[in-house]
């Protein structure tokens, strides 16, 4: 482990004083955009959160997005929100997954901090005792994909966008709870399949392999769909869905609690490999030239 790591893992596990480092780490981030990357809208009669991701052009998951979604869900937990419908705000792209600029040509430190951020707003969507719903209303690759699959029900719009964890094209590794997240829904078969190739799922084929649960035919249906998905809980004791929501995410939560600073490490490691970085580079530059 090179020696710029180390000194990171010792800053990190110094500010919080313990192994696990809870929250995001925000004294790290740079001075926060002043206009807001996530509107949140609460309906007044169902309590239900609408959390748009608004970071144009395609929601990029980059350290400050995950401190503001951290702090969003904070916030929905703590004044007993009675649902979370994750969309976007884009017509065509639910969330473009990691921003690849946080991890090409990134010195060690900052993609620590990255990966840090991006593993405790994980954590805190995954196990949420908010009902979760993705109305997936654009592509949603790689990251997207997990974001989506960390909710507990998945409305996609189709036919046209796809959705999928294509790490593998991009020559980097998709890490263990991607892979746990991607089993619960889809289970080990399809998991193998589709990671090993790195496969963009079409909103049909996702149905078809239980990838999304529910596909319709454009936004409006989407957030329709999510609102009755957690209207089923109405009559449904919140401690005792919480609860059994922690134990059917047993794995994926304590793999993240035990596991934490080694996938740190690893994540590390693997992103600023030579190969890892070549990856990036010719993705990035097949990105660019896809735009001009
Ligand atoms: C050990 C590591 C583990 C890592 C685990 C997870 C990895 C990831 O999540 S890596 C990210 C994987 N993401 C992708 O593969 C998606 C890449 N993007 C696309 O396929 C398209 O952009 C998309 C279909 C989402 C949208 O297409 P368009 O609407 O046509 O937009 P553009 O392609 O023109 O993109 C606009 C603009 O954004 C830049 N961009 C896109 N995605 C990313 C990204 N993930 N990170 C950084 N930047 C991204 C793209 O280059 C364009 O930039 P400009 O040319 O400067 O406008």
């Amino acid at each position: 482990m090179a020696g710029i790591y180390r000194s990171t893992r010792y800053v990190l596990q110094n500010a919080f004083g313990s192994r696990s480092l809870p929250g995001a780490v925000r004294f790290y981030s740079q001075k926060p955009d002043p206009a807001p990357l996530i509107n949140v809208d609460v309906d007044s009669k169902t309590g239900v959160a609408t959390v748009t991701m608004n970071s144009p052009p395609v929601n990029t998951l980059n350290t400050p997005f995950l401190n503001e979604m951290g702090g969003v869900i904070k916030e929905l937990e703590k004044n007993k929100t009675r649902g979370l419908i994750l969309t976007s705000s884009s017509n065509s792209v639910f969330s473009a997954g990691l921003d690849i600029m946080e991890m090409y040509k990134a010195p060690r430190d900052q993609m620590a901090v990255f990966w840090t951020t991006l593993q405790n707003t994980w954590l805190s969507l995954y196990r949420t005792g908010i009902p979760t719903v993705a109305a997936i209303n654009g592509h949603a690759p790689a990251g997207g994909c997990l974001l989506a699959l960390s909710c507990e029900y998945r409305v996609m719009v189709g036919p046209k966008f796809t959705i999928g964890l294509n790490e593998t094209q991009l020559g980097i590794v998709a890490p263990p709870w991607f892979l746990i997240c991607m089993r619960e829904a889809v289970g080990p078969r399809q998991t193998e399949l589709a990671l090993t190739s790195g496969k963009m799922f079409t909103a049909t084929e996702a149905l078809n392999i239980g990838l999304v649960d529910q596909l319709v035919s454009n936004k409006e249906e989407a957030l329709a769909e999510a609102h009755k998905f957690i209207a089923r809980f109405a009559k449904i004791p919140p401690l005792a869905r919480k609860l059994t929501k922690e134990f059917t995410r047993q794995e994926g939560i304590k793999y993240m609690e035990e596991k934490m600073l080694d996938d740190l490490e690893t994540f590390v490691d693997v992103a600023s490999s030579p190969s890892a970085q070549k990856g990036m580079e010719m993705y990035l530059e097949a990105l660019k030239k896809k735009s001009t």
